[in-house]
This record gives structure tokens, C-alpha cells and sequence, in this order.
């Protein structure tokens, strides 16, 4: 069909996408009304629009006009002008006054306001200061406009196009022309590819300064998706011109993955080094320390994120390894060219460093690059640490005396180990409580608690997610809350407006702060709890350093056990024995890389050999639906399969849609909801996938009143959809503690179904039995601490179901990405500075220092 032009104004909009522009109108052309679609930047009824298209026939809804261009024009005649005036998009205006300045001024209105706006003051009714407010709104929405529409010939959405021009006005059309890797550098939401799409449009070299800069700093940002501060500049150069589809020069190579150096050899160090009561300075986990370097597993949270950037199911290793390593041997030519190359790259990292955009640093016999933030936040984290933990001297004996009454109070006999941490945590501003499950963890804490209670101290208790907090306060018996919480967050994470209510002018006003799960705190958290801790504070820190670590960047647990700076108490008596739980004794081997016993002659741990994702899936419903429900005397929707991954044969997505219809099936008196594809079905589990610390929730009674209110759902939530109401559009999810939470339809993506979830979705949970399907995925992502944490979630029963074979390769593969980070260095030198200074003020000091002081 032959392209037309129609000139109108905009009746009526019917339907606006404001994700992604689409717009249903009626426009009165001509006299005639035209209902018009197609993909528009924001404008307003009243608007006068010129649109090219063709009238289609659309099958419901008749004939309509698709527009394919689209231009503001300015209105013409008096009617036109006088309703644009009068549609609410000039502040001010309603309709008698565009009546007013209409009459006044003609067609010449809009001429008079962009030329001569003081004279809009002769109409009745406007000063001289509102003629100036109307003047810049018209303006600033005709620039708006055309901003946003020169924004959009470059393919970049309304919603994204207005906040570039929020952010850069009109400033905008010089940076796209001079370089337009800035959007990506500097706005949330613009990435790297999507500057470099504009730049190829804007006609820029491959090679320009700016591309090659921006491709470095978004490299460190990809890192920092994986979890890692910083990057060696051999790595960082290479993933740069891989990123930047440039020649890799062969000086610099990077070896992605290494060997993890677990928790049981650091456990295995610190028993051959043993806490000795009476060591001087503060015991750490050691023995494999000299040669354990700050590595933990990001592999497992980058790759969910990879499979939601569109990673195919069927990548293999070799095809995943493939991209990582230079193909052949260079000839001359590329040499050079490889030579040039890595000169523009060096040349490109100066000037980033000169424009303080990195920090580079040589260390540990390399240079290391740091996006400024993450420099400084492992730094000052460091330096926070380091001076709360300080050690109240000559107390020692007091603490023992506090330690041993605590415990008789609480009728627990703890171990030497157990009574050691709980001195330590009465007679040091810091200690780290690190271990794996049922060494007596929470055993330890609750004696803390007794003690500090009985000291008159008050004590906050947090963990990092809503599930993890929960479990706490059960343990405890104590109310905990999510670290967040405690913090007195506000503001939307999404949009980087996260802001803390308690920091340094504003601390808690607790003596103690413990927080459990620690191994899922990245530094950002770590950073924003320290400001909040006042020094004098003490600060307990409880977490399985072999657990996956955090989703944030950071490898704050590890590092902090590593840096050997800070008490540390590694508790490795396994307390719940074997005929009591095979759950945890085999946790236990699997973390020393020992095989559990599968022969399914335990009460707790099963093994069900299956070939086929078909009969995986069949067994997990069947135990779902009939069997574990009554075996560990819990609820269906207690039951939790955990799997690996999200897509493939048994991904979350997969297992989520079969099982919804097994469990859950459509009838015609359940009504649902479809998100891409994803039907919310009522009585369907789901669980809140990001923090939203606004949301509302309620707590009903029997009859319906209200007995509880409050606010904040967090990611990890787990709840069961209760009802979709047509009348109020409303879908209402009933969370833990009956907490019921009113959704609306385009707050459908915060919530998956949750009858699968993955095993970095369940971290910090526990659930009274566990299903994990055993089948086979990318070996980088199936490592020993994937199935080590699974196989801790579960409380009663863990049912393995698959190829035997896979958990055996799991348990030996130990492989996993490497997370650059610094925190342990760090907290190394402010160590160091602080016995330079002490050496400084009293370079004798050593001659009459007494003999060391056993602590205890
Ligand atoms: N010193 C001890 N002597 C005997 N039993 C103990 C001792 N400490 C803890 N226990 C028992 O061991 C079991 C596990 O202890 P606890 O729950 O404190 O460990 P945990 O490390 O917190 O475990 P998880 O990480 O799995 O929650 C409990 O039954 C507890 O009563």
C-alpha cells in the first residue's frame, strides 16, 4: 500500500506504551476522525501532528493508520492553538485563559510567545513572571520533542531518548556528533553496544579514542557483573579488544578460570595451625592462606545473567571457552598490527586515568584497574573495619568470666572453639564467626546474645535477604531483619536511588550488630553497614565461606578471612552427626571433595537414578504432589526444587511451566495473567525477584480486618497468588506470615513462578526438603560449590534426581571464575600503616615490649 501524509491534531490517546512509544490515537484530519498507531516519542491530545503511512485494515480493529515518520508541526489555525494551550501541557493554561490568549493574539500566538513572550502579560489574567513560565515550558517542549525525535532516528527507545535529553538537554546533538560513547559512560540504561550502534550511525572510526576508552571502562563494568573490583591490565586489555572486535595483541594473555581454593582447605589449615587458646594475636583460617588468592565463584551468578542476555542453551564448553583465547599465530602484518593496537589501547587507558575515570595501581607484581567507586569502597570498607576492630584491652579475663556465665544460662555446653568466638566477640570490635552447617554457628550467637543481654547491651541481629533474616529470628529468637532494613533503606535499587537512613552522621545506636549469611554481602552493602557501625561497636560477622558468593561485586567474607587482619573463629566440629543427618555430614564431604555414600539407605539423603529431563521432571512432581509433603511433615509449597540453571531441559523456566500445569493446572474458575509468555495463574507459587522496599503489604484477619500493615518485599520472597481481581485489576499475593501484597499488571516482571528456582535465587534459604535435578550443563557453572550450597538449603531431606555421574563431576570440579578483588590487600596495608605509625611515634618501642600477652 502507497505512502500518504495526514496532517491533524490528537483527539484522543487511546493507548501508550511507555516502555517501548507505541501509541493508539484518534487524530481529527481534516474533520475526520483516523485512528492512527505506531511507535511515537511522548506527545500530548491537542498535539497537531504531520504523520507518513498508509491505512491498513486490521483485522478487530478496522481501518487504521500506521504511521511510519512522524513530525510535530507547529498548530496553525485558532482552534488548533487555543486546544494545544488548553490540553495540560503548558502548567498554568486551562481553558478560559487559552480562550484569553487566543482571542488576543490570533494566529500569531505561538510566534508571540516564542518571540515577544513578555506580551502574553496583556492578557488578562497572566503577569509578567507567569508569560515567562509559559514562554520556557513551549519551548522546552518543542526542544523536548525534537530532541527526543532525533534521538529515535538512531533507534533509541521514547522512555530512554527523554532521559538522555533529561540529563543532557540540548547539549545532546554535539555529543552525539563528537562522541557518543558518553551516553554509555555516564547514563544507566545506555550500554556500550547500544553507543556504538549510534556511533556507526554518526559515522565514527572503529577506532577513535572515545570507542576505544568507552570499550575499557564498560570491559570493567562487565567484571564488575561478575563480581570482580578490578582487572589485571593483561586481562582488562584483552577483554577490551575482544569486546571492541579489535586484533588481541599476543603479549597479553588471560586465564579465565583456576582452581577454587575451598573452604575445607582453608578449614583444613586453620585445624593443622589450630586456635590455640592463648595465641596472641587474633587466629585465622590459614594454611592454605599463603597460596589461596582472593577467588570465589562468580562463574554461577554471571552465567544467569549470560542466559538472560540470550546465551544459546546448547553453548557448549568448547564454544564458551573457544572466545576466550587467541585462534592462531600472527603473521608480520598482524604483528604490527596487533602492536599499534595494543599502543592505542595503553594510549586510551592514560587517558582515562588522567580524567580520573580509572585508578591504576601497581601491586602483587601487576597493574591493577579500578573503576574509581569500587577502589575506594574496598579501601575506606578496609579502613572502616580496621578501626572498629579494635581489642578492649585488659578485659579478657572479664569476657571469659561473661562467655562461661552466658553459656550456663543458656544450658549450652560449647566447645573450645565455640567459647572462643563468643569471647572474642565480648573483647574485640570485630569477629568473624565462619563455618559450615550444624557446626554450632547459631549455637555460638544465641550464647553472644545471652551475653550481651545480660551486659545490658543492645543487640541488632540482620541477615542480607527477607528468607535469611526469618530464619535468623527462628534460630534466635530474636526479631531479625534484612540488612537493608536495619539500614533504614529508601529509594528504588532499579534506579540507583538507593539511599540509607542510618550511615555516619546517622549510626545505629545498637552496642551490637550481628549479621548472619554473610557470604551473600557484596561491598557495596559491606560499605554502606560499616558507615552506619560507630567505632566502639561490636560487630559479629557470621557466614560459610564455601557457600556461592555474593550476586554484587565483592568477595567480602573470603577476603576478610583471608586478610588474617581480623579475629576469626572457623568452627569445623560438625555437631549434628551422622545418623542424626546425612544432609550435613555429606555437605561436608562434598566440601572436601569427598563422594557421598549413594546407596538411599539414609532417612535424609537420595539419590534417584534417572536418564531422561522427562522422567526427572515426572519423579520432582510426583515427590512434590505426593510423597515429601508427608515424609517431612510440611506443605507442598514448602517442597523446593532447585536446579541450576534457568533455561535448558531442566531450567527454571522449563521446570516452572511443566509443573504449573501438573500442580497447578488452568480451569475456568482460576483467572491469570500472561507477562511474555509466562502465564500467573491463582494458586500459583511465585517468588519477588528484586528488593522493593515501598511495597505495601497487609496483614488480614479472619473477617477481613486489618491486623498488620507495613512495607517492603524483597528479592527471594516466596508466596502464593491468592487472587486476580477484575473489577480492581489487581493480583494479590499472600507472602510469609500471611502477608498479603496487591500487584498491579505492569509490576508482573518483579515476580517469577517459583515452583523450580535456581540454586543463586535459593542462597541464604532454607526449606524443609530440597529436589535437585541432576542432568548435565556448562562446567563452568556445575562446580562443587553450586552443589554444596544446594545440598545446605535442604533442612529434613535432599533428593537428587538424575545421572549419578554429574554429581560426581560437580563435586570434582573446583574450577570456577576468578573474582579480582582487594579488600584482603587492603585491609593487609592498614595493618601495615598502623605499625608504621606506631614505629614512627616510638621507633624503641620493641626494646621494652613485654612478652606477647596470651588474650585469653
Ligand atoms: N558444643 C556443642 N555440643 C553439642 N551439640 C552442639 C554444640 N553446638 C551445637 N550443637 C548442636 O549441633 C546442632 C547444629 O548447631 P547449630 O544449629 O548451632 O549449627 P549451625 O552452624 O548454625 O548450623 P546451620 O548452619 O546448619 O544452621 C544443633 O542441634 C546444636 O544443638
Amino acid at each position: 500500500m502507497s505512502d500518504t501524509t495526514i496532517k491533524g491534531f490528537v483527539e484522543h490517546i487511546t493507548y501508550r506504551s511507555e516502555e517501548t512509544g507505541y501509541t493508539v490515537l484518534t487524530l481529527c484530519a481534516d474533520g475526520e476522525e483516523v485512528t492512527a498507531v505506531g511507535v511515537l516519542p511522548e506527545i500530548g491530545e491537542g498535539e497537531t501532528i504531520q504523520c507518513e503511512g498508509s491505512f491498513q485494515v486490521h483485522a478487530t480493529y478496522g481501518r487504521q493508520f500506521r504511521i511510519r515518520e512522524f513530525s510535530l508541526s507547529v498548530p496553525e489555525d485558532e482552534a488548533s492553538m487555543e486546544r494545544y494551550l488548553s490540553s495540560g501541557l503548558i502548567k498554568g493554561i486551562g481553558k478560559a485563559l487559552a480562550h484569553r490568549i487566543v482571542k488576543r493574539f490570533g494566529t500569531e500566538t505561538f510566534d508571540i510567545i516564542e518571540k515577544e513572550p513578555d506580551r502574553l502579560a496583556e492578557v488578562n489574567g497572566i503577569s509578567e513572571k507567569k508569560a515567562r513560565e509559559i514562554y520556557l515550558q513551549v519551548c522546552e517542549k518543542k526542544d523536548q520533542r525534537d530532541g527526543v525525535l532525533f534521538l529515535s532516528r538512531y533507534g533509541i527507545s521514547n522512555t530512554l531518548a527523554l532521559r538522555i535529553w533529561k540529563a543532557y538537554g540540548s547539549e545532546v546533538y554535539r555529543i552525539i556528533r563528537e562522541n557518543p560513547y558518553r551516553l554509555a559512560d555516564e547514563l544507566r540504561g545506555v550500554g556500550f553496544h547500544m553507543a556504538d550502534e549510534i556511533a556507526r550511525k554518526a559515522g565514527m572510526a572503529v577506532d577513535s579514542r572515545f570507542r576505544v576508552g568507552s570499550g575499557i571502562l564498560y570491559t570493567l563494568q562487565l567484571a564488575a557483573g561478575e563480581g570482580s573490583l578490578y582487572l589485571p591490565k593483561a586481562v582488562l586489555l584483552q577483554r577490551a579488544s575482544r569486546l571492541l572486535s579489535m586484533p588481541i595483541p599476543s603479549q597479553i594473555t588471560e586465564t579465565p578460570l583456576q582452581p577454587e581454593i575451598s573452604q575445607a582447605s582453608m578449614q583444613q589449615g586453620c585445624l593443622e595451625e589450630g586456635i590455640q587458646p592463648g595465641a596472641a594475636c587474633p587466629p585465622v583460617t590459614s594454611g592454605a592462606g599463603a597460596a589461596c588468592q582472593a577467588v570465589t565463584n562468580g562463574a554461577g551468578a554471571a552465567w544467569e545473567r549470560e542466559q538472560d542476555a540470550g546465551i544459546p542453551d546448547s553453548l557448549s564448553d568448547e564454544d564458551f571457552f573457544a572466545g576466550l583465547y587467541p585462534e592462531s599465530v600472527p603473521g608480520s602484518d598482524e604483528i604490527r598490527e596487533e602492536e599499534e593496537h595494543l599502543e592505542l589501547l595503553e594510549d586510551c587507558l592514560r587517558n582515562l586515568s588522567a580524567d580520573r575515570k580509572v585508578i591504576i595501581k601497581k601491586e602483587e607484581g601487576e597493574e591493577r584497574i579500578f573503576e574509581p567507586r569500587a577502589y575506594y569502597t574496598e579501601l575506606r570498607t578496609a579502613k572502616m573495619l580496621h578501626d572498629l576492630n579494635i581489642t578492649y584491652k585488659g578485659t579478657e579475663a572479664d569476657s571469659r568470666r561473661r562467655a562461661l556465665a552466658a553459656a550456663r544460662k543458656t544450658k549450652t555446653e560449647l566447645d573450645e572453639r565455640q567459647l572462643e568466638a563468643v569471647i572474642r566477640a565480648d573483647s574485640c570490635g570485630v569477629l568473624i564467626l565462619t563455618g559450615g552447617p550444624g557446626t554450632g554457628k547459631t549455637t555460638t550467637i544465641n550464647t553472644m546474645i545471652a551475653m550481651f543481654e545480660a551486659e545490658g547491651l543492645k543487640i541488632a541481629l540482620a541477615a542480607p535477604t527477607g528468607r535469611a533474616a526469618k530464619r535468623m529470628t527462628e534460630a534466635t529468637g530474636h526479631d531479625a531483619s534484612t540488612v537493608h532494613r536495619l539500614l533504614e533503606v529508601s529509594g528504588d535499587p532499579e534506579k540507583g536511588t538507593v539511599a540509607f537512613g542510618k550511615n555516619d552522621e546517622e549510626p545505629l545506636e545498637q552496642d551490637v550488630v550481628i549479621i548472619d549469611e554473610m557470604s551473600m554481602v557484596d561491598i557495596y552493602l559491606m560499605a554502606s553497614l560499616l558507615k552506619a557501625v560507630p567505632v566502639g561497636t561490636h560487630l559479629v560477622l557470621v557466614g560459610d565461606a564455601s557457600q556461592l558468593p555474593s550476586v554484587g561485586p565483592g568477595s567480602v567474607l573470603r577476603d576478610m578471612i583471608h586478610s588474617k587482619i581480623l579475629p576469626t573463629v572457623t568452627l569445623t566440629t560438625v555437631f549434628r552427626q551422622a545418623q542424626e543427618s546425612d544432609i550435613v555430614m555429606n555437605a561436608h564431604r562434598i566440601n572436601k571433595g569427598e563422594h557421598p555414600v549413594i546407596d538411599n539407605k539414609s532417612r535424609d539423603f537420595f539419590f534417584l537414578r534417572r536418564q531422561r529431563a522427562e522422567d526427572i521432571i515426572g519423579q520432582a512432581i510426583h515427590l512434590v504432589r505426593d510423597s515429601l509433603p508427608k515424609y517431612v511433615q510440611a506443605d507442598t509449597a514448602d517442597i523446593q526444587v532447585m536446579t541450576p540453571m534457568k533455561k535448558g531441559l531442566v531450567g527454571t523456566i522449563r521446570l516452572n511451566s511443566v509443573m504449573q500445569q501438573a500442580l497447578n493446572p488452568a480451569m475456568p474458575r482460576k483467572r491469570e495473567w500472561t507477562r511474555s509468555d509466562v502465564v500467573f495463574r491463582e494458586g500459583d507459587r511465585v517468588m519477588q525477584v528484586r528488593n522493593n522496599y515501598q511495597k505495601e503489604w497487609t496483614i488480614r484477619g479472619r473477617y477481613g480486618a486489618v491486623i498488620d500493615t507495613g512495607a517492603g518485599i524483597y528479592n527471594g520472597d516466596m508466596g502464593v497468588i491468592r487472587s486476580i481481581d477484575p473489577l480492581t485489576d489487581l493480583m494479590t499475593v499472600e507472602f510469609d506470615e500471611h502477608r498479603c501484597v496487591d500487584y498491579e499488571k505492569s509490576e508482573l516482571d518483579q515476580l517469577e513462578l517459583s515452583y523450580a528456582v535456581t540454586i543463586h535465587k535459593a542462597q541464604g534459604s532454607e526449606y524443609p526438603a530440597v529436589i535437585i535435578p541432576m542432568l548435565r550443563g556448562p562446567r563452568m557453572l556445575m562446580n562443587r560449590n553450586l552443589i554444596y550450597t544446594a545440598i545446605t538449603r535442604a533442612r529434613k531431606c535432599v533428593v537428587l534426581i538424575g545421572d549419578p555421574a554429574v554429581l560426581d563431576d560437580m563435586i570434582d570440579n573446583t574450577m570456577q571464575e576468578k573474582r579480582y578483588t582487594t579488600l584482603d590487600l587492603r585491609l593487609q596495608e592498614c595493618e601495615e600503616q598502623k605499625h608504621q605509625q606506631e614505629e614512627d611515634e616510638n621507633p624503641f618501642a620493641w626494646m621494652d615490649e613485654p612478652e606477647a600477652d596470651d588474650g585469653l
